[in-house]
């Protein structure tokens, strides 16, 4: 497998390695070896898929916070999404940059997250399907959120939203004060 450092610390791109014949292809999906040899979690507690009827759906921005380190390994296995990271780890060198991939059916692209950074994507085509690991089992009281056109963060979406859960269109605005309490203290901002 491929690893690719992206422009958020820690985020990669793993690209799957094929060996082909006239059968098709085999690959790698997932390898811890790979995973721990490029600093990233290689543990799993749950994979979880979600499906969307409609292009221009968007999920999230969703985090953990600290206390509840939840690294993503996400892909498309049906249709087409840009996944979108944005780095709100108040230490972090890349703080409030974010990263755009896409990530399809077709090109086998998947993303890897470390722990909190927030997370979201947007469909490009109906009927998507996202599979995505998760390092640690979901804990709701852990989990908070931005909006996916909070200014703060300057995301452009490639096609029009068509749309959002009541839960994601109502994530406070980012605040960087309360955001940097939010991590000094694990609580949701
Ligand atoms: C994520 C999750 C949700 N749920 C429940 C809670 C709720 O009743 C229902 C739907 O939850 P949500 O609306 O939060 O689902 P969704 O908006 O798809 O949430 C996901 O969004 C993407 C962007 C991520 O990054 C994921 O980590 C996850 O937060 O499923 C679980 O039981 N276990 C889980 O692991």
């Amino acid at each position: 497998m491929r690893y690719t450092p992206l422009g958020v610390d820690g985020v990669h791109l793993v690209e799957m390695e094929p060996f082909s014949d006239d059968r098709g292809f085999f690959a790698r999906s997932f390898d811890t070896t790979g995973f721990t040899e490029h600093g990233m979690r290689p543990e799993v507690a749950q994979c979880n898929v979600s499906f969307n009827h409609r292009a221009g759906t968007v999920r999230g921005l969703h985090l953990s916070l600290p206390g509840h380190p939840e690294s993503k390994f996400i892909r498309c296995t049906r249709g087409a999404i840009v996944d979108v990271a944005v780095d709100v780890r108040p230490d972090s060198p890349t703080y409030l940059q974010h990263v755009q991939v896409e990530l399809t059916a077709e090109n086998r692209h998947a993303l890897y997250l470390p722990p909190h950074l927030a997370h979201a994507y947007q469909t490009l085509t109906d009927d998507t399907e996202v599979l995505y690991m998760v390092s640690v089992p979901y804990a709701p009281g852990a989990e908070t959120g931005f909006r996916h056109d909070d200014p703060a963060f300057g995301i452009s979406w490639p096609v029009p939203v068509s749309m959002v859960s009541d839960k994601d269109m109502s994530w406070p605005d980012f605040d960087p004060e309360a955001n940097r309490a939010a991590f000094a203290g694990g609580a949701p901002a």
